[in-house]
């Protein structure tokens, strides 16, 4: 489990190029070696950082399953679904097959859709072992959470399932379907996309904390994997070494 590599950039506008080209990066080597490339995405920045850039990008697009590291469990046509956003702002514009993005079933329960969710995703990876994706893109909250993986959380515990369900989440909505470490740190590449003074405070806390309970960002550290912080200057201010890129 190596370090996780930082990478400061003197605008969200760069860190939002950085990003596409990792994960264009990412997929090339992918489908060059594998066939297909597995990503799972968020919501927040990362996801207008990822459907503005990916939308200009030359790609086999039929070779990519799209996963959601986290989504909101609300109908389609609430604007707080994630899925939407990248359906009205990414695939809409792009030749994208609709079967190979994997949406949650907002019609079930939250928790039966979580369960429904881990199935679908083992189905799409033909496997009955923990699924081995190649990039998770992740944003943090301000108060270190990644995915719905919220601090103090008792999902912070699981150890089994792949995803699961929440209906306590403090940010709202409270009702969601969320990925868990044991897939998360399974992955090739964890990267995160963080902007802003308002996340100075707490990247502090995950990148140089070394906390007793550390909080839900830094507890991604892939197995065999990398994780990647793309930052902007505001973001980074308070972290001791960073060198911008
Ligand atoms: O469903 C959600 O609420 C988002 O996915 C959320 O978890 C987001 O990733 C972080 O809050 C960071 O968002 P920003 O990068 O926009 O600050």
């Amino acid at each position: 489990m190596a370090a996780p590599t930082v990478q400061v950039f003197d605008s969200d506008k760069n860190v939002a190029d950085n990003l596409c080209s990792l994960v264009i990066r990412k997929a090339k080597d992918a489908i060059n070696t594998r066939g297909h490339f597995f990503i799972g995405v968020s919501g927040g920045s990362a996801a207008k950082f990822l459907c503005d850039g990916l939308q200009k990008t030359e790609t086999d697009w039929s070779k990519w399953r799209i996963f959601f590291c986290d989504e909101r469990h609300v109908p389609f046509t609430n604007p707080e679904c994630t899925y939407s956003v990248y359906k009205d702002n990414l695939l809409s514009k792009i030749n994208f097959p609709p079967e190979n993005i994997y949406p949650i079933n907002p019609d079930l329960p939250v928790g039966e859709c979580a369960v429904d969710y881990a199935k679908k995703i083992s189905t799409v990876f033909a496997t009955t072992e923990v699924p081995v994706f190649d990039v998770l893109v992740l944003g943090m909250g301000p108060d270190g959470h990644t995915c719905s993986l919220f601090p103090d959380h008792p999902l912070l515990q699981e150890t089994e399932k792949i995803v699961a369900p929440i209906s306590d989440s403090p940010k709202p909505p409270p009702c969601r379907v969320t990925m868990t470490y044991p897939v998360i740190n399974k992955c090739r590449c964890a990267v995160f996309a963080s902007c802003g003074a308002g996340k100075a405070e707490i990247l502090k806390r995950v990148l140089e904390g070394n906390e007793e309970k550390p909080l839900p960002a830094s507890r991604v550290k892939p197995e065999q994997g990398e994780v990647i912080w793309m930052l902007d200057v505001p973001a980074a201010s308070n972290l001791k070494n960073y060198s911008k890129m």
